[in-house]
């Protein structure tokens, strides 16, 4: 990561961190103006932080019997479409339909290649098909609605829904979805063919929407009164729901404290946010924003420690282990962390295609190397697994308890394999 500061914030004034941590400690709500000071920690005082987040990680396993286990999910990532109406500035997954022409590439995937991939990770133990893709690209790009209509599908989540379904029953991978802005009657038709979907907050900064200039400028979809209403849908519809922020966007220490309030309280509202992803934003050579510097790693260990602590022992806290060093995620771990997120033998992280993941043996290497032990899971999370009856489809409820231990709602050592998909009436 760069070293040299960056105008997010002040630097922390201990006695301002202390008193936050004594509240913490004592179980008293965080205020804003509280969690912004966690977040300025560095030196002694990150260490500190730091301490807490990790204390209150390992007491949230020890109370559902998983002490000392950090989990991922083996998985193939499905770029079904890199097309997208938005235009959010670190982004180099976007593409355009002249390129896509010029370089003889199709606007989506079809599903035989959908099906083919998520067959190979199949062989490989990949248990989950990760769906990432533009946001409705039909409503920007006549190629892309026209592609889609030839094929008799009226939306990008419509198909999202056909690829979804063929991925269970020709290999019985898990989809987790993740297309971007979805409403309420959307999930609810996308619920039968996932057991769990996602989105990231990025930030609740609205300056960084409305802006020129700005990272979310000209992107619709980034407006944070429209996510954070596709969080409180999710828990109104009940899908296992997986966000979290995309940290050194130009945010600063106060509306990142924000965005992380946010999170909690949607959190505490429906009980359905299956995990939080604090994700630090690497700039790109192709974008509006090479040129910013990627966030201070002691800023961002900050973030990762705090979301912990605002979040609570129960929450699964993820970071991904490919955009830091092997040194940087074991200060992950010592940051509260509890989960690296998907990792695939197969595919690249296509967001940050430049970041390979570690292999997994050496990803083992380093979660024991911090005293941890890196487990498998699938791509709902072992609550939501356990108690299946109330999160869980009927429709896929069988394809889910293929690949769980019935046991641990963690991953089964099992193969996966295609099995019938049929709507609950
Ligand atoms: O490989 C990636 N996986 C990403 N994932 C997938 C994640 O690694 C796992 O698929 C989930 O933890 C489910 O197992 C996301 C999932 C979401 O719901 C929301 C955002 C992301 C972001 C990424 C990402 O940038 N790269
Ligand atoms: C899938 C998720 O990936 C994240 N994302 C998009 N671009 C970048 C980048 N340059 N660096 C890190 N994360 C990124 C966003 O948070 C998006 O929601
Ligand atoms: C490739 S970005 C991830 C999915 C969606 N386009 C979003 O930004 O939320
Ligand atoms: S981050 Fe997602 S919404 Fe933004 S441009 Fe990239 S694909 Fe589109």
């Amino acid at each position: 990561m760069t070293i040299g500061e960056r105008d997010s914030g002040s630097a922390g004034a201990p006695a301002a961190i202390d008193a936050s941590l004594e509240k913490a400690r004592a179980g008293t709500a965080l205020d804003v103006d509280d969690v912004t000071a966690l977040l300025s920690a560095s030196g002694e005082a990150l260490r500190a932080v730091q301490q807490l987040a990790a204390d209150l990680r390992d007491e949230g396993l020890a109370r559902v019997r998983r002490r000392g286990q950090i989990t991922y999910s083996r998985k193939v990532f499905v770029p079904l479409t890199r097309l997208c109406r938005d235009r959010c500035h670190y982004c180099t997954f976007v593409t355009v339909p002249g390129k896509l022409a010029r370089a003889g590439q199709s606007m989506f995937m079809e599903i035989d290649e959908v099906v083919d991939l998520a067959a190979r990770g199949g062989e490989l133990g990949c248990k989950e098909a990760l769906f990432t893709l533009g946001d409705r690209p039909e409503a920007r790009w006549p190629q892309a609605a026209q592609w889609l209509a030839e094929r008799g599908y009226s939306s990008t989540l419509d198909y999202v829904r056909a690829a979804a379904v063929a991925v269970l029953e020709q290999t019985g991978l898990l989809p987790h979805l993740n297309p971007g802005v979805m409403s309420a009657e959307e999930m609810r038709t996308l619920k039968p063919v996932g057991p769990s979907m996602g989105m990231m907050l990025e930030t609740t900064a609205h300056r960084l929407f409305a802006e020129k200039g700005q990272p979310h400028y000209g992107s619709p979809d980034k407006e944070p009164a429209v996510r954070l209403q596709v969080l409180r849908d999710a828990g109104e519809v009940g899908v296992p729901f997986t966000t979290g922020i995309l940290v050194g966007i130009g945010e600063t220490l106060r509306e990142r404290a924000e965005s992380i309030r946010a999170m909690a309280e949607i959190a505490a509202e429906f009980g359905h946010i299956q995990e939080v992803i604090v994700q630090n934003f690497r700039a790109k050579p192709d974008t509006a924003m090479r040129g910013t510097p990627d966030a201070h790693m002691t800023e961002f260990l900050a973030a990762v420690a705090t979301t912990r602590i605002v979040l609570g022992p129960d929450m699964r806290i993820q970071a991904p282990p490919n955009l830091v060093s092997a040194d940087e995620c074991l200060a992950l771990i010592a940051s509260g962390i509890d989960d690296w997120g998907g990792v695939s033998p197969l595919t690249p992280d296509h967001v940050n295609p430049e970041r390979p993941w570690p292999n997994l043996d050496t990803l083992a290497e380093i979660t024991a190397s911090a005293g941890h032990v890196l487990t498998e899971r699938i791509t709902a999370q072992p609550p939501y697994v356990l108690d299946a009856q109330r999160w869980i489809d009927p429709a896929i409820a069988g394809h889910v308890a293929a690949l769980a231990d019935p046991l641990t709602g963690l991953a089964a050592d099992v193969r996966p394999s295609g099995s019938p998909w049929t709507r609950a009436a």
